[in-house]
């Protein structure tokens, strides 16, 4: 039993929806669906998501929101017009959207939520009646009715333990189970949704719930490549990987696959292959346990932009006890995560994402750790970009570290800080976003161009 995942690019028209079908049908061990909301199609487009985040907030503020809502409805018209299936379904996703932007919004953020989860919620009801319209065996299924229980987090919801024996219970349904991705039920029975490109997430769940033999997400890509294509053209595609390899680079900048949708597949021992809707005889990128193809040290380079450091450094920080947890405190105290923290001898490097900051909230973070940890000096700069360069073989391979800084250095990048993951499969390097580019490029020659692998 296979668990299949299609991304919103592979339902943003009918043209699409038919490659979909096909695929579904042409593997009878694929028995169920997990369907994003329509992505784009086109890549000036604009996902169902975002525009139900704009209809949603417009209600919330009493603006004007009819023609985003007409964009919405258009866009599932769209679909079922080219499919030519009843646009009696299109009055029923009208009137849904309808009740629930007429909802309860004393929540703002669970309102916000439920709006979100109708994207994928009416695309799971189009798509099983298209499929349905074509003679097979369909059925919608509702993560409520499934058990799909999470916790309370709005727009960043955490799967609850016993969903999966619940999901377990899907096994015996007939036909093929079409499922919204990207939202669960709260114990009170509230909508909430897991964070952004999260029907990953969902599938990943499922695969683990039902004990699949294989999750497939199905995406816009022959495969997942050795570094983002949009940064270096025509990348060397990665056939295996591991779990751990995969956490790591999509955490890290690899938006193919969401981070958090590895951990329910990897707990089930369940391999991941990740394919083309566009092409979906090509083999694509399995994620498994332990890889069995070597790809020199390194298997991939991910970046991501939008970070900042604080630095802070001290005299004698070495022998003050409970220096670093007073620091993370500090930074508790506001609500905020963190990413790294690389440290010498008298000093300390927090790494976290900027966005989670404005220059009032910089301010009193600075005053905190000159004032209560008597900090020589506390220096924040923004715009860092952090590279992440991935590979199993690393532990085994001298002189990783320095390939890449030399190569750094000959391509003119400045490295602004470096740090060696403990778990050895990874090793970061900061640099000024707008050196982004160039220091991905060199790290790729270095490693999958220059010296054969
Ligand atoms: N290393 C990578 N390998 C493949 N695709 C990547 C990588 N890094 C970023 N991407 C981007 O991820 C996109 C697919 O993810 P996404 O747009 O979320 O797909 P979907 O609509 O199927 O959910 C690709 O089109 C590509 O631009
Ligand atoms: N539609 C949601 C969830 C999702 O997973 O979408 P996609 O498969 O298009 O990344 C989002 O845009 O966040």
């Amino acid at each position: 039993m296979k668990v299949v995942k299609f991304g919103g690019s592979s339902l943003a028209s009918g043209e699409q929806l038919k490659k979909v079908l096909q695929i579904v049908v042409s593997d009878p061990d694929r028995k169920i669906v997990v369907v994003s909301a329509p992505g784009k199609r086109y890549s000036d487009d604009i996902k169902v998501t975002d525009l139900l985040i704009e209809c949603a907030k417009k209600h919330l503020n009493n603006d004007h929101a009819e023609p985003v809502f007409a964009a919405i409805i258009e866009r599932y018209a769209c679909i079922a017009k080219e499919l030519s299936i009843s646009l009696d379904i299109i009055e029923k996703i009208s009137n849904d959207l309808k009740d629930i932007l007429n909802g309860d919004k004393s929540k703002p953020e669970s309102y916000l939520d439920a709006v979100k989860a109708s994207g994928e919620d009416n695309n799971a009801k189009l798509i099983a009646a298209y499929f349905q319209h074509h003679g097979v065996e369909a059925h919608y299924v509702n993560p409520k009715d499934a058990g799909l229980l999470v916790s309370d987090e709005p727009g960043n919801a955490q799967v609850l333990p016993e969903s999966y024996d619940n999901l377990y219970k899907l096994r015996e349904r007939s036909g093929i189970i079409v499922f919204p991705g990207f939202f669960g039920y709260t114990k009170s029975g509230e909508v909430l949704t897991f964070s952004r490109s999260g029907s990953d997430i969902t599938g990943s769940i499922l695969a683990n719930g039902i004990k699949a033999d294989l999750y497939e997400n199905f995406t816009d890509v022959d495969a997942v490549y050795s570094v983002n294509p949009t940064i270096v053209k025509n990348p060397k595609e990665i056939k295996e990987l591991t779990y751990r390899e995969m956490r790591e680079l999509s955490y890290a900048g690899f938006s193919v696959f969401h981070d958090e949708a590895l951990i329910p597949a990897f707990r089930a021992g369940i391999p991941v292959n990740v394919k083309n809707t566009n092409n979906p005889s090509a083999p694509g990128t399995r994620i498994v346990n332990e890889r069995t193809n070597s790809n020199g040290p390194v298997i991939g380079i991910a970046s991501d932009k939008g970070f900042c450091s604080i630095y802070v450094s001290k005299y004698l920080m070495n022998r003050e006890i409970g220096f670093g947890r007073k620091l993370l405190q500090i930074l508790e105290d506001f609500g905020l995560t963190y990413e790294h923290t690389p440290s010498g001898i008298d000093d300390v490097t927090v790494i976290l994402r900027q966005d989670q900051m404005d220059e009032e909230m910089e301010k009193a973070i600075q005053d905190r750790i000159m004032t209560e940890l008597h900090a020589d000096e506390v220096i924040i700069e923004h715009n860092l970009t952090l590279i992440m360069v991935v590979g199993e073989g690393m532990r085994h391979n001298v002189g990783t570290t320095a390939r890449a800084s030399k190569a750094l250095a000959n391509a003119g990048v400045n490295i602004e800080m470096i740090n060696q993951g403990s778990s050895e499969v990874s090793m970061m390097f900061g640099v000024k976003e707008l050196q982004e580019k160039r220091a991905v490029q060199a790290l790729y020659n270095e490693f999958f161009v220059a010296v054969p692998v």
